[in-house]
């Protein structure tokens, strides 16, 4: 079986491979976990579905077995052509092409892999398009539940802090100063907002965290100390810090940037702009749990993030957006092979050093507009995560 073979391959492809470019400052590789090319991974494949289908040590079987699983056909597109790209359902045994899979699956998994029936993720989609008011409210821990049915109005710190950026254009380019994210005004529209990415948490059987969070027997919020980091993480401003505080406590109102979670066959879940976004505006903050790199060497999850790339590397941690986590975890990536795809970027994850703790914000490069989709690049420089079939 396809998920058998794999548990013996050793990379990790995800999010946490690359390490975003802040704004102005060069960020260093993570050299503990490279990808491999997908020629690699397939090349390891094979090799390996010889030995782990033979278990009696011998090589009698092999051909025996290969039969069995050669009549597997793709679910979608009905050949049984590119075996090595079938994947094989550890529950139903059904056989699915990576690619033909919405959305495509990159990488051969590590771990059991369960197709979208037998995972539930069909069927929790279609189940969750109307969520009550109610439940957004406790979903998302709204304190002011009151706040997410009126009019979205300013508050005072915000006017106050947006008179003290009027100041002349030359000096404002030059400090790149965050920017709190404007939210829909109209109530009806920010709940709707708010259902598309409740919806697809729940689809994905996560719970809504707009922090990172710290679990037993994981990383400790202790060894989240930004001077682990192995070079300089950027220190976040006081005045950016108070922008951050300030769009914390809208989140906590139920205040959310303009934002839809869509499906796109092809992509899965990826998000739009629902309203204009401003070139510097502090979209999210990249949240899920916290916990040791080599706790997750062999994670299947496509969402690692790397938190620190520490100069000893048993102190580097990933944030890990596979039980907890918030709308950033669905923002998709660009094909770094295509030039086109390449201009669809259109925001950046900073890691900061903010009171001495790491935490990586996502950050609007240009103004983007309503109906626009949400692109960061997962790779900045390097190439590790494989977007060759990214569009
Ligand atoms: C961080 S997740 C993004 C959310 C994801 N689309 C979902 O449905 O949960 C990364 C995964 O999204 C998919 N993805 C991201 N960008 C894509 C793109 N441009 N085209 C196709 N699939 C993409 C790939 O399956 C990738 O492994």
């Amino acid at each position: 079986m396809m998920s058998a073979l794999t548990s013996t391959t050793t990379q990790i492809t995800s999010l946490a491979d690359y390490h975003i470019h802040d704004l102005q400052q060069q960020w260093q590789p993570c050299k503990t976990r490279k990808y491999r090319s997908m020629k690699e991974i397939m090349r390891k494949a094979r090799r390996m579905e010889i030995v782990h289908i033979d278990d009696d040590g011998g090589g009698d079987n092999d051909d025996k077995n290969c039969d069995e699983y050669s009549e597997v056909l793709c679910m979608q597109c009905s050949l049984g052509d590119n075996a090595e790209e079938l994947l094989l359902c550890d529950k139903c045994d059904r056989g699915f092409h990576m690619l033909c899979l919405k959305p495509i699956v990159v990488r051969v998994p590590i771990g059991p892999w369960y197709c979208p029936s037998c995972s539930g993720y069909n069927s929790s989609r279609e189940n969750l398009k109307r969520i009550s008011q109610k439940k957004i409210i406790d979903f998302f821990g709204i304190q002011q539940s009151s706040q997410s049915m009126v009019k979205y109005t300013p508050q005072v710190t915000d006017v106050r802090r947006r008179r003290k950026r009027a100041r002349p254009l030359m000096l404002r380019k030059k400090q790149r100063r965050l920017v709190q994210f404007t939210p829909t005004e109209d109530p009806a529209r920010r709940l709707q907002q708010m259902r598309t990415l409740a919806s697809a948490l729940i689809a994905l059987n996560m719970e809504f965290s707009n922090e990172l969070t710290y679990m037993p027997g994981m990383a400790h919020r202790s060894s989240n100390q930004a001077m682990f980091e192995n070079g300089k993480m950027q220190v976040l401003s006081k005045e950016d810090i108070e922008t951050l505080e300030s769009c914390r406590a809208m989140y906590k109102r139920g205040e959310y940037p303009p934002l839809m979670v869509v499906y796109d066959s092809f992509e899965g879940y990826t998000v739009e702009a629902d309203g204009l976004i401003k070139e510097l505006t502090l979209i999210a903050e990249y949240s899920g749990d916290v916990d040791y790199l080599k706790n997750r060497e062999y994670d299947d999850c496509d969402s690692l993030m790397t938190l620190i790339s520490a100069k000893d590397p048993s102190n580097s941690l990933v944030v890990c957006p596979d039980k907890r986590g918030n709308i950033a975890r669905f923002i998709n990536g660009v094909n770094n092979h295509s030039p086109e795809s390449r201009k669809k970027k259109n925001l950046k994850y900073v890691r900061y050093n903010i009171n001495g703790e790491c935490h990586v914000l996502l950050v609007a490069t240009r103004d983007i507009g309503k109906g626009e989709r949400l692109y960061s690049d997962y790779n900045g420089d390097e190439n590790e995560y494989p977007t060759h079939y990214f569009i």
